[in-house]
């Protein structure tokens, strides 16, 4: 009868990276200090047993690190991981334990650029398990639930957190602390409640299987870098970064991704130098930056990364340009994903 059940449940691999999800504190008081990346995956799946009723689940410890360390390097040797994972017969879904910092980058690079339908689930929690009211049983629960579910199939990399299922692509790390610390700009895509998925939305942008990149193709990345946007910024940053290798600099700007008068002269040198300009906005959700308005990005020949977080715009630009280094197309590119 076990062995039944066990035919019938989905298998689902979880690779664990570290994290808060994997964190510990001294107390159970301590919410917000604590170590993370302390625990090994084997700990993170014998703390939730209710997993084994939704799934055969087996672990494998990839990195064990806070994600704000996470490095292109890591980003493709998660990816690459992932890709051979999708491709077994033996696997019918992925789950990834992941600190919250750049978990929004890491869900949108997946997202980007893994070849496969079978469910990918991006997960972290906001407290460590040692305390009170502790997120990362529930979180995983969902992760493992939803990363079963034929119903996920397509959908592009998926992140569970604080009971609702967002996309990769448009989730944000938008408050810290909280529990509830994920938002989009565009909603969540449903909810998963006690072990069940829901679902009311679709991703309009190409993702996965009909994205143009591919993980097994890339090697690495190009040097992408952000420079912020502010009151009586100078110069100075965006040209040591590109004085540095920056082969594109995202310009994390204020507003409609506008850019200071006292920047704008050196944006228009790196260019023609061969940077590529790229302008986003760094408000807090929402950012919505259109070629031509603010600045003149034709005549300038710059890109604008429409409403992609300047950390997302870094990640589309690193991947698209692992395929051109045409302006033209990388804007088409960040129409598109
Ligand atoms: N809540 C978290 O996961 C933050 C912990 C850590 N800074 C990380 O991103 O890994």
């Amino acid at each position: 009868k076990e062995a039944e059940t066990q035919q019938k449940l989905a298998n689902v691999v979880i690779l664990a990276t570290g994290g808060t999800i994997a964190g510990a504190g001294a107390s159970a008081a301590n919410s917000a200090t604590y170590q993370a990346a302390k625990l090994g995956v084997d700990k993170l799946i014998a703390g939730v047993p209710e997993l084994a009723d939704l799934a055969n689940v087996r672990g494998e410890q990839v990195m064990q690190i806070a994600s704000e360390s996470i490095s292109n390097d890591d980003l493709l040797k998660l990816g690459k991981r992932v890709a051979e994972l999708a491709e077994s017969k033996d696997v019918d879904g992925i789950v990834i334990t992941h600190g919250t910092d750049t978990l929004e980058e890491t869900a949108y690079f997946l997202n980007l650029v893994e070849k496969t339908d079978k469910p990918i689930v991006v997960v972290g929690s906001m407290r460590p398990g040692t305390a009170m009211s502790a997120d990362g049983m529930l979180n995983l629960y969902n992760a493992v639930a939803v990363a079963s579910d034929k119903q996920s199939r397509g959908k592009g990399v998926l992140v569970t957190m604080n009971d609702e299922i967002q996309s990769g692509r448009d989730v944000s790390k938008s408050v810290n602390i909280k529990t509830e610390a994920f938002k989009s700009a565009w909603g969540p895509m449903g909810m998963v409640v006690e072990g069940k998925s829901y679902w009311f939305r679709l991703p309009a942008k190409r993702h996965t299987v009909n994205s143009e990149f591919d993980i097994k193709q890339i090697s690495s990345l190009p040097q992408v870098d952000i420079a912020y946007g502010y009151g009586n910024v100078t110069d100075t940053a965006y040209k040591a970064l590109a004085q540095n290798g920056a082969k594109a600099l995202i310009h994390a700007g204020t507003g409609n991704g506008s850019v200071s008068s006292r920047v704008v002269p050196a944006l228009q040198e790196l260019r023609k130098n061969g940077v590529q300009i790229i302008r986003s906005s760094h408000v807090n959700q929402g950012g919505f930056v259109l070629r031509n308005a603010e600045q003149p990005d034709d005549k300038n020949d710059w890109v604008v990364a429409h409403d992609l977080n300047p950390q997302k715009a870094r990640i589309l630009a690193m991947v698209a340009m692992t395929r051109t280094q045409d302006s033209k197309e990388l804007q088409r590119i960040f129409w598109e994903y």
